[in-house]
């Protein structure tokens, strides 16, 4: 199998893995991105059986999906506590801190991790990394009049920012609040628990893409199955 199949196929074992987590009853926070995806389809394929349940989504993506596959939703505004959200993630370390936002969604999947009793995180073994910011940027959601300033501040303090742009539209991408999104470069490791501290204490910046101390549960899917670390099991 190829390497970018392989690694498809380990999003979707555990993406459908997660699915187990979600018990009749249950509010659902309903991650973005490819990983979540594979989860959003096994669900929908679950509420087609009777699974009952109501999913709040991250993002247009999920909500999109979540409707295409018949899970019902509530927006998430109305809710302010969910028994379990679901998420992918762009790297995690083995304290089972995160970068996300690839998918430029990092604001609302906060919002939603932050209302579950119980956030789990899904990944393929590619993304369990010693050090986080080492291999990925870390994404910062920027209101649009405050890019000079943000680039500013954080040159100031050693990242390396860029603003990421569209790849189907001429400019930056535009995030579903309708902000920018800057993402941070590192030569080396930063300390991400001071890093996420700095970064939201510049004006203009809404949220981070950094998850610290998140995350209840990760699951790791490798080539021989998946893997459930949790969170207790901080060294
Ligand atoms: O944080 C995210 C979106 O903002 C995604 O969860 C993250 O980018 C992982 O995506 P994928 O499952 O496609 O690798």
């Amino acid at each position: 199998m190829k390497a970018q199949d392989e690694g498809k196929n380990l999003k979707k074992i555990v993406g459908l893995a997660a699915a187990d987590l979600v018990k009749d009853g249950m509010t659902v926070g309903i991650g973005t991105g490819s990983t979540a995806a594979f989860f959003i389809e096994e669900l929908g394929q679950r509420v087609r059986q009777g699974l009952s349940i109501r999913g709040v989504p991250t993002s247009y993506q999920a909500k999109l999906m979540c409707y295409q596959h018949g899970i019902p939703l509530l927006d998430p505004s109305l809710v302010d506590r969910l028994d379990i959200a679901i998420d992918g993630a762009d790297e995690i370390d083995y304290s089972l801190n995160a970068i996300k936002g690839g998918g430029a969604a990092n604001t609302m999947e906060k919002v939603i991790a932050t209302m579950a009793d119980e956030f789990v995180i899904i990944v393929d073994h590619s993304k369990l990394v010693e050090k986080l910011a080492v291999s990925f940027p870390v994404p910062v959601e920027v209101i649009p009049a405050a890019l000079g300033l943000v680039m500013r501040k954080v040159r100031e303090i050693g990242a390396r920012p860029e603003l990421r742009m569209a790849v189907r539209k001429a400019g930056p991408v535009v995030t579903d609040n309708g902000n920018f999104i800057v993402d941070l470069y590192f030569d080396e490791a930063p300390d991400v628990y001071r890093l996420n501290r700095v970064l939201k204490s510049i004006p203009g910046v809404v949220e981070t893409g950094l998850f610290l101390g998140m995350a209840h549960k990760a699951l790791v899917a490798w080539e021989d199955g998946v893997e459930v670390m949790l969170a207790s099991q901080k060294d």
